[in-house]
């Protein structure tokens, strides 16, 4: 039998606004370049999983648009009326078979990690939504619809029983690479503990020094 195959969504915020946590977080780091960069990783990182046929990220930034789709992404523009399930929506309607929604701030996310939740819910039952939930447990970093059910997706908040509520099951034992999304900098941190991609690391490297001399605790 040949392996389900799966478009990836990633809906990303104009690099302006996205991320308002995380402002700051890395000193002498500009924050649009950092917001990028961990939208590069996590798209990188699934382009790299073999069940990944496509990633199609929904964004009306300019700039990020066109560095992800010299990744290899597709990239369409948010629904007028903006928000990110209707993002979440758009990109699901552009897509034939199935789909896998999956935030843009997974930096550390490992191909390997994104394959084995993919595989998992491919063996899972059908017909049937799955989620990953955040490393704390609350929001969602991945929603995944077969292909012919509708993605529904319910992110914001604590999403994690959102989406149980609305009939997805959880997904077990999901990586920690997959579940580690960064909204701040101890979540940055956290990240960077597990290993980051090429385009965050960058950033990263420098400011560390800076950032553990500011703060002890956190080294
Ligand atoms: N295209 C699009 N993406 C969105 C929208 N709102 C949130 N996102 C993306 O959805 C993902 C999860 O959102 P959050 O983790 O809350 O990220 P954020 O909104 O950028 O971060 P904060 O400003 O700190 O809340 C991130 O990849 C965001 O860029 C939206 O209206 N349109
Ligand atoms: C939008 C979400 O992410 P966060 O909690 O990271 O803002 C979510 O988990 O549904």
């Amino acid at each position: 039998m040949t392996e389900p195959t799966w478009t990836v969504v990633v809906p990303l915020k104009r690099l302006s606004a996205a991320k308002s946590r995380l402002r700051g977080a890395l000193p002498g780091v500009p924050h649009e370049p950092l917001a990028l960069a961990l939208a590069l990783d996590t798209v990188s990182a699934a382009l790299a999983s073999p069940p990944v046929r496509e990633v199609l990220v929904v964004t009306d930034d300019i700039v990020a648009g066109r560095a992800l789709r010299a990744l290899g992404a597709r990239v369409t523009p948010d629904p007028p009326a903006g928000g990110l399930n209707p993002a979440f929506s758009r990109g699901a309607s552009l897509v034939d078979g199935g789909v896998v929604a999956l935030t843009a701030d997974l930096p550390a996310l490992r191909p390997a990690e994104l394959t084995a939740a993919l595989r998992a819910a491919a063996a899972g039952p059908p017909r049937v939504r799955r989620f990953a939930a955040d490393a704390p447990g609350t929001g969602t970093v991945l929603l995944l619809a077969p292909a012919g059910v509708p993605l529904d997706p319910r992110f914001g908040g604590p999403s994690a029983a959102a989406h149980a509520a609305s009939g997805a099951l959880a997904l077990a034992d999901v990586g920690p690479t997959v579940r580690r999304d960064v909204d701040t900098r101890a979540d940055l941190l956290a990240a960077a503990a597990l290993g980051l991609g090429r385009y965050t690391a960058e950033l990263f490297a420098p400011a560390a020094a800076a950032l553990v001399a500011a703060d002890p605790d956190t080294a």
